[in-house]
């Protein structure tokens, strides 16, 4: 696996940060020494793929970068007539997707797409992966995203909505942010490079609190849902729909 280094030398100017060759390149080392719990959340869209499959029905990895959830979810379906289609609109990511797909054996078919999540037709779903890419959505959009996966989804069909999420007040903010850069240093990040990223991030990475997440979904439609995980200011929900 490549080693992330990309903020480790001083940036003269931190640019924002894109979903491009360089990220790809070390995506698996970056997002695990990023995101809290990232292999149990990874692990976790399997099983629950495993409990909500349906027959003739699709399953959904929205923002699916090297295609780490597509895979959890291709190992564990084993009902009739299932395929996964998987988007992504870095070509960057799709490439290697595709590549990175093709180098294990399954029977389940993956359509992997160029394209943005906003834009394509969500129809037939069992299960919809979302997995730490609907923070990078304008605000202004993530309703109506939402509620097309609602539309999407059959009777019975599960949403899994993973996200960096803010505390709505400053105290516990600042202390859930303090404990994800202690995370980060102690998976070998410097001071520098936790900032650089930080200042990267901040003008395309919004996230939400947890209470606009459970209000979109409600309103969306989903009658039942619960925070599953939760490490610091990162979480995975789960919704269903009756
Ligand atoms: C943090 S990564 C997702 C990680 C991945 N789901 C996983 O579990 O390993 C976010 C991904 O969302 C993609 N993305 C961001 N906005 C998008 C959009 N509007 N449409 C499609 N993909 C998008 C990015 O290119 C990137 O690959
Ligand atoms: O590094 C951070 O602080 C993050 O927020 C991690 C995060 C994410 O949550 O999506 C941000 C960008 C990278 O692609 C991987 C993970």
């Amino acid at each position: 696996m490549q080693k992330d280094s990309i903020y480790a030398a001083p940036l003269g100017e931190v640019q924002d940060f894109r979903f491009d060759d360089q990220v790809a390149d070390v995506f698996p080392d970056m997002i695990q020494r990023s995101v809290p719990g990232y292999h149990t959340i990874i692990q976790t869209i399997g099983k629950l793929t495993a409990k909500y499959q349906q027959p003739d029905s699709l399953y959904y990895d929205l923002g699916c970068s090297l295609g780490a959830a597509t895979l959890a979810m291709r190992r564990n379906l084993t009902a009739e007539n299932c395929k996964i289609i998987s988007v992504d609109n870095s070509s960057a990511m799709v490439e290697r997707c595709e590549r990175h797909l093709q180098s294990f054996r399954s029977d389940v078919p993956v359509d992997v797409q160029l394209a943005d999540i906003r834009h394509i037709d969500i129809s037939n779903a069992a299960v919809v992966v979302i997995n730490f890419t609907l923070q990078f959505l304008p605000k202004t959009d993530r309703d109506q995203l939402i509620q097309q996966i609602y539309n999407g989804l059959k009777p019975g069909g599960l949403l899994i909505l993973s996200e960096k999420f803010i505390h709505s007040q400053t105290t516990e903010n600042e202390l859930l942010i303090d404990l994800h850069h202690d995370f980060k240093r102690a998976n070998g990040y410097s001071e520098l490079e936790v900032s650089q990223k930080r200042t990267a991030l901040e003008n395309v990475m919004q996230p939400d609190t947890l209470q606009q997440h459970a209000r979109r979904l409600s309103q969306a439609g989903f009658s039942q849902q619960t925070v599953w995980f939760q490490c610091f200011n990162f979480c995975s929900m789960l919704a269903i729909k009756s």
